[in-house]
């Protein structure tokens, strides 16, 4: 019989069982990423957490990224010793990460931490188990965004000249179900168990089953090896400083990296504040807050793969990116409102916000890898990335802080476990146009990254599909 197949990346079951396994981490790793947001005002009860401590304890997921260089370094272990190794070095990372965590909010530590350098205040004093907490989510940071470009890179081996957007579509829409997941879970786990840690602990149990299911994907891809080199097929995967030089010599790539950092920092930090911003604005329980803000990623999840096949199919990766950035900024100017607080706008907002949530992510990682060569993607994924972190990093600190100077509107008294606790009240009105700066600036950056695929001719406007 002929041989139909030439390796088993040929073969579209094989294809998508891998995109399966290497989805299902994705999944894991989200939720813990996004936990501890419904949690903020149960944090401030239980662990006397103000906004500061709690937007200090969410920017540690990219303390070490940022700071030690970790994604850069990430990247380049990536593209030394490929994906297998450094996936099964990612969730281990996470693992130990997520330990950190659980342990600091649980109840082992107590008090209050700051830190000096001679006379100048280097951190005001803040909740040590938030300053814990924060050391351990930096630990996970470092082995989820190393998983995040570790996946990326593996998709794009598996799906080259296939549905390549949209397998990194449905890759990103795991993620997605991770991130809607720890919307609306965690409150009712705290309640039935009593724990602030039980959504840490589910986490945990997660990643251990991710671990074994992502040993199966390198089964499979280890096979793929094999075949390519029998048939001759060279995969050039070694690191080379010189990588970063010539991507950084591309200005596409920093058009798409600029574009990368101002429309994250518009919507992963506006996802860690948002339940508290549903109870304060539109006045409703924590209990359900979270289920608004898990609109979000509940209409990216079904919209990503749509858009990364109409990118696939149809092209126009810049103008989406564009429309997406767009569609950013008119929702978070509409949140800054202080009389639009009926909670259908909310809603509606939202999902609004889930689309461009959807077409940028859905536009933007294919097209990196349209500008830049495949040997050199694990490190211009990174790159991005890093520069990401930056905002995911920086953006939670700043919000956290300008909510505790600027925009406390009152103060509560609530009955928490038996006691009467006083609860800080805030406005966000100041926090949203912070948001919307970001995305009007992004729309900048669309711009240009769409003019110079016009002048350059990368492709980002024509379909990814080989006819
Ligand atoms: C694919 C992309 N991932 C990232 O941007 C990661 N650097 C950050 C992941 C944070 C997890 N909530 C995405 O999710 O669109």
């Amino acid at each position: 019989m002929e041989q139909i197949h030439k390796t088993l990346r040929d073969a579209k079951g094989m294809r998508w069982l891998v995109l399966i396994l290497v989805s299902f981490t994705m999944l894991c790793a989200y939720y813990l990423t996004d936990a501890m947001a419904p949690l903020q005002e149960r944090c401030q009860t239980s662990l006397s957490w103000s906004a500061t401590d709690y937007g200090f304890f969410t920017s540690g997921y990219g303390w070490f990224n940022v700071f030690l260089l970790m994604l850069v370094f990430s990247g380049m272990i990536l593209d030394k010793l490929g994906v297998r190794f450094t996936g099964v070095l990612s969730i281990i990372i996470m693992i130990a990460g997520a330990f950190v965590k659980y342990w600091a909010i649980s109840g082992h530590v107590d008090g209050t931490f700051e830190m000096h350098l001679g006379s100048y205040q280097l951190l005001a004093p803040t909740a040590k188990s938030a300053v814990v907490a924060g050391l351990g989510f930096a630990i996970f940071g470092v082995g989820c965004e190393m998983f995040g470009i570790t996946a990326n890179k593996a998709v794009v081996r598996w799906f080259r000249g296939k549905e390549m957007a949209l397998a990194i579509g449905l890759n990103t829409s795991t993620g997605r179900i991770g991130t809607a997941l720890a919307m609306f879970t965690p409150v009712p786990l705290v309640n039935m168990t009593g724990h602030l840690s039980a959504p840490v602990i589910l986490s945990l149990l997660l990643l251990c089953i991710g671990f074994l299911i992502f040993l199966l994907f390198g089964v499979l891809d280890k096979k793929l090896d094999k075949e390519e080199a029998a048939a001759g097929i060279s995969s050039d995967d070694e690191f080379k400083f010189r990588d970063i030089i010539d991507i950084a010599k591309n200005k596409a790539f920093w058009y798409i990296t600029a574009l990368c950092v101002l429309f994250y920092s518009a919507v992963f930090p506006f996802i860690k504040f948002a339940t508290n911003l549903i109870v304060q604005k539109f006045g409703i329980s924590d209990t359900f807050a979270g289920y608004i803000p898990a609109l979000l990623p509940f209409s990216a999840l079904l919209l990503t793969p749509l858009f990364g096949s109409m990118y696939d199919r149809r092209g126009r990766g810049a103008s989406i990116m564009v429309l997406g950035s767009l569609l950013l900024v008119f929702v978070h100017l509409l949140f800054s409102i202080p009389s639009l607080n009926n909670l259908y706008i909310a809603v509606g907002l939202v999902m609004v916000l889930g689309v461009a949530f959807s077409m940028v992510p859905s536009a933007m990682w294919p097209s990196v890898a349209k500008i830049i060569p495949e040997n050199k993607l694990g490190t211009a994924y990174a790159m991005v990335f890093w520069v990401q972190n930056w905002g995911i990093m920086g953006v939670p600190l700043l919000i956290g802080n300008v909510l505790d100077k600027y925009c406390i509107s009152g103060h509560v008294q609530k009955m928490v476990d038996g006691k009467m606790i006083e609860v800080t009240q805030y406005n966000y009105t100041i926090p949203m146009l912070i948001f919307a700066c970001f995305g009007g600036v992004a729309i900048l950056f669309a711009f240009l990254l769409k003019h110079e695929d016009a002048k350059k001719g990368y492709g980002l406007e024509r379909p990814n599909i080989n006819k």
